[in-house]
């Protein structure tokens, strides 16, 4: 049987997998995509990705960096395929049933689908928050420390509540609840537990933080906190955010991929995007020709 390991140690031990030797070989400038899809220091590649549900071929052949330090949007119609390119980021389609993946993707420059890849570090390394906040029906302490515990990253009391302040100051909630830690998370409202939910992914020492719509579920008031917190966060981490918002895009993103009928039709910086699409498909979906 394979080892699993954590890719972090995998990192640590300068090792590299047979899968990421391959990638090296990938043309890496190769376009089938409009605009932008490649960076210069990226800290995910995504090189011809293609999913599918059984026989329905979802996402085709998508070819895409996500750079250090940006906040990159998806945006697009309905059923263009982006929660499930958001997806296959941290593997979470594994849990997917008849879902299928091929392409590489590398954090890092490790291949995150090497099988001996454990996906339980691999979804703390790279996080999600999801559309509903979904808090742990447990204290607000809690759900913040639930992760460092299971994932062996404190060693005792003292230091668990230093990370859990800090997830929640990160997370700019701290000073909403530091007076009632013990209250339940399921207790406070929409926003709040939107950025509880997002404390407890940083709580993990993400890299990427993965957001599928996160603010669909908000009022304009808390969507605007939370917008603040996405472009606070970017000066630690990486974000890639799905939206059906197009001012949210334009709001928080440095960058804006555009997917159509499982396609990534055109990516580029986003305020290029959104003033002067190049492809026909994007304009089109901009000024409101459908979609
Ligand atoms: N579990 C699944 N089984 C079968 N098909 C699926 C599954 N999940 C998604 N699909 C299909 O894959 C395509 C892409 O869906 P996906 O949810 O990724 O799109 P999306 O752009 O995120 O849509 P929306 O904006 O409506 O959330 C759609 O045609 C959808 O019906």
């Amino acid at each position: 049987m394979d080892t699993v390991l954590d890719m972090r140690e995998m990192m640590a031990a300068g090792r590299e997998t047979t899968a990421t030797a391959g990638v090296r070989k990938v043309d890496r400038d190769r376009r089938t995509t409009v605009g932008m899809p490649f960076v210069e220091d990226p800290r995910m590649v995504c090189r011809e990705v293609n999913v599918y549900y059984g026989d329905k071929h979802a996402i085709r052949n998508v070819s895409i960096d996500v750079g250090k330090n940006e906040v990159l949007a998806m945006i697009g119609p309905s059923g263009c395929g982006k929660s499930t390119f958001l997806r296959c980021l941290n593997r979470m389609n594994d849990t997917v049933a008849g879902c299928r993946v091929s392409g590489e993707i590398l954090l890092d420059e490790l291949n995150i689908y090497d099988k001996r890849v454990d996906v339980v570090p691999l979804r703390a390394q790279v996080g999600m928050v999801f559309q509903k906040p979904n808090p742990f029906p447990k204290s607000i302490f809690d759900n913040v420390a639930y992760g460092p515990k299971i994932h062996g990253l404190v060693s005792g009391k003292s230091e668990l509540a230093d990370v859990v302040e800090d997830s929640l100051k990160k997370a700019g909630l701290w000073n909403e609840v530091s007076d009632r830690l013990d209250q339940p998370g399921t207790g406070l409202s929409g926003g709040q537990q939107q950025r509880l939910c997002i404390a407890r992914a940083i709580a993990v020492r993400p890299e990427v933080i993965l957001m599928d719509e996160p603010c669909s579920a908000l009022d304009p008031i808390a969507t605007a906190t939370v917008e603040d917190l996405i472009t606070e966060l970017r000066t630690h981490y990486t974000i890639v955010i799905v939206t059906h918002n197009m001012q949210q895009a334009a709001r928080v993103s440095q960058r804006t991929a555009y997917f159509h009928l499982g396609d990534l039709v055109e990516v580029g910086p986003t305020d290029r995007l959104f003033t002067n699409p190049r492809h026909q498909l994007t304009e089109d979906y901009i000024t409101g020709r459908f979609g």
